[in-house]
């Protein structure tokens, strides 16, 4: 079996996926130390797309997106990414503390060599963007955990929507809200929602909480846990979302069960 990873240039293909996992496997490990962490992933992600990857905890979501992200390989099966520069959000925004928020969200221009003038321009409109324009000059330690994972956002927006490399853009997020208070969690969700309508990025983000992939996915993928393998997926629509929060919450309880008993 062949395990490639490519990362490949803009197709100009529309219609064309983003992300494309094609039978994918990962294992950590040797001999009787061999812990399968995904185990023949399908999954793929269409320009613009908002797709939540839910699992519990140990299931391989992290392992997912770090060969998304190109940061792993796959053990056997193809990864396929046709986006541009493809962003990650984390739990922990990890910004950088000597810098001002601006600067951060200038930084990964400033890595692609942009101009002083051009960069702060960018940094101003995505500031805006998180709603955040009057923080431009603050440092992180002295912004609120919200706060902090707004600028982190900004900075992936600058990292993937860049019009000069052009193609698709695509944020990764790894569980970018758990670590926040539930009124803060709440507005950065719908802030999320936004943000993802009005720049078109396409988006895997990766939870453990049901309520949270239901209000934000177009498209929820559950995940089972060791070895990782696709279980189900729903398309959610408008309405009734209690009812599929609830129907999903029971194929989640399933998983984590039939676990507990292998
Ligand atoms: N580098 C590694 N070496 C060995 N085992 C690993 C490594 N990375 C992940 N694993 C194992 O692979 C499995 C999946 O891990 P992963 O971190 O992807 O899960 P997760 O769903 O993101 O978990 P969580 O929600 O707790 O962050 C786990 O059993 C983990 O212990």
């Amino acid at each position: 079996m062949t395990a490639t990873l490519e990362h490949t240039r803009p197709s100009g293909h529309v219609g064309d996926a983003v992300v494309h996992l094609d039978n994918v496997s990962k294992s950590f490990g040797r001999g009787t130390n061999t812990v399968v962490a995904l185990d023949g992933v399908d999954l793929t992600v269409r320009p613009g797309e908002f797709v939540c990857l839910l699992g519990a905890s140990g299931c391989g979501k992290s392992t997912l997106l770090n060969l998304v992200a190109g940061l792993d390989k796959p053990s056997t099966g193809t990864v396929s990414v046709h986006s541009g520069r493809p962003a990650v959000v984390f739990q922990e925004p990890a910004l950088m503390p000597w810098l001002t928020a601006a600067r951060n969200v200038e930084l990964p221009l400033r890595l692609r060599g942009l101009g002083r003038t051009e960069r702060a321009a960018a940094a101003t409109r995505l500031l805006d963007l998180v709603r955040l324009a009057e923080v431009g000059r603050k440092r992180p330690h002295e912004l609120s955990g919200g706060m902090r994972q707004r600028v982190a956002l900004a900075r992936a927006l600058a990292t993937t929507l860049d019009e000069a490399e052009g193609g698709n853009p695509l944020l990764l997020m790894d569980e970018p809200f758990a670590a926040l208070d539930a009124i803060t969690r709440d507005a950065l969700q719908g802030e999320l929602r936004r943000i993802w309508s009005q720049t078109g990025t396409a988006v895997l983000f990766v939870t453990h909480d049901v309520r949270e992939a239901v209000r934000l996915g177009q498209r929820v993928v559950l995940l089972s846990s060791r070895p990782g393998r696709v279980v189900r997926e729903w398309q959610i629509t408008e309405q009734d979302t209690d009812k599929l929060t609830e129907e999903i919450t029971g194929h989640l309880r399933e998983v984590i069960s039939s676990h507990g008993r292998a």
